[in-house]
């Protein structure tokens, strides 16, 4: 039995496997252009983030309806259970399928259909996270949140991804300032590829309560010592890093000092499809290469529990807990 935990940094739309891309895509009478699945593994060959996005946009061509949506998830789920995930926070880019023509409706009820039913069939709670597209304009980010009215009952909080660099959290002081009116709860990517200084704005402007990735607040001593200071946890996705090359080698992933300076870490798997593994996967990569102790594992595990949005059921983050205590490796 895999060690149980949550997953907080997943992009529905990165748990798109070559397989169902394919499906999908003969099901909408889509073209790819690759000739089969080893043709499109073959472009997964990433030298950052931005060249990873190039095909992570492209490949959504294939999600056209909300059975598409809910097929993705679902599948996404099954994988994620078998590797020990119990409750998953997942994100999902409405901005990216609106410019497509397929409507906030159509995405919000097709992963509806695979979340609403998720506990049942999988044995995994759910929340959804709406990202904006840090490379989209502020007021599209706006626009969106105006268009989610309707889905908010559905929607836990707000997230901002895509193309970080010359993209600060500053530009989203709005959409933030607005989605916290609403009773949404908060979180950015800030320090995969950009400077400690997002971080520390993501913090201060737009008010969030964990940061995706964080790498880079290693860079600055007192933003490290804000972060441990203040509990604000990191969402980290170890085997992404090396796939978008921001580390050499997992061997030089800084993970190890990141928990031995106090940092409340998670791992977490980002676009699992595109960077080789699941949640599980990445706990096993930090376990083999990293060589962290059960005592940390078990950490990783507790901290992905304590970092979940679980306020609204503090039984069920308890009894997540107790599973984490009792595991035995
Ligand atoms: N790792 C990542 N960073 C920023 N935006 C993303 N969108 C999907 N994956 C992402
Ligand atoms: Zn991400």
């Amino acid at each position: 039995m895999p060690l149980p935990k949550a997953e907080l940094h997943l992009h529905v739309e990165g748990t798109l496997e070559p397989e169902l891309a394919f499906t999908l895509a003969a099901r909408n009478g889509v073209r790819l252009p690759y000739a089969d699945t080893d043709a499109l593994r073959t472009a997964y060959r990433f030298k950052d983030l931005q060249s990873f996005l190039n095909l992570y946009y492209e490949l959504m061509a294939v999600l056209r309806t909300e059975q598409d949506f809910a097929d993705l998830a679902n599948a996404y789920l099954a994988r994620a259970a078998a590797q020990g995930v119990r409750h998953a926070e997942i994100f999902f880019d409405p901005q990216a399928h609106i410019a497509r023509g397929v409507s906030l409706g159509t995405v919000v009820e097709g992963l509806w259909r695979a979340l609403g039913s998720s506990e049942r069939n999988h044995g995994v709670s759910t929340k959804l996270i709406m990202c904006f597209l840090r490379d989209e304009s502020a007021d599209s980010a706006l626009e969106t949140l105006q268009a989610a009215t309707p889905y908010l009952d559905r929607i836990t909080g707000i997230g901002l991804d895509s193309a970080e660099v010359g993209h600060p959290p500053l530009k989203f002081r709005e959409v933030y300032q607005a989605a916290a009116a609403l009773g949404l709860r908060r979180v950015a990517h800030a320090g995969e590829e950009g400077p400690p200084a997002y971080i520390t704005e993501a913090l201060d402007v737009l008010g969030v309560e964990r940061v995706d990735h964080g790498l880079r607040c290693m860079e600055d001593p007192e933003l490290v010592e804000r972060l441990v200071r203040e509990r604000v946890p990191l969402t980290l996705c170890p085997l992404s890093n090396v796939r978008l090359r921001a580390v050499e080698t997992l061997a030089e992933h800084p993970l190890p000092a990141m928990l031995d300076a106090g940092l409340l870490c998670t791992v977490n798997s980002d676009d699992p499809a595109y960077f080789g593994g699941y949640a599980g996967d990445n706990f096993d990569a930090v376990r083999d290469t990293l060589h962290l102790s059960e005592d940390r594992l078990r950490e990783l595990a507790r901290n992905s529990f304590l970092a979940a949005f679980l306020e609204d059921d503090e039984e069920r983050r308890a009894r997540y807990l107790a599973e984490v205590a009792a595991y035995e490796f």
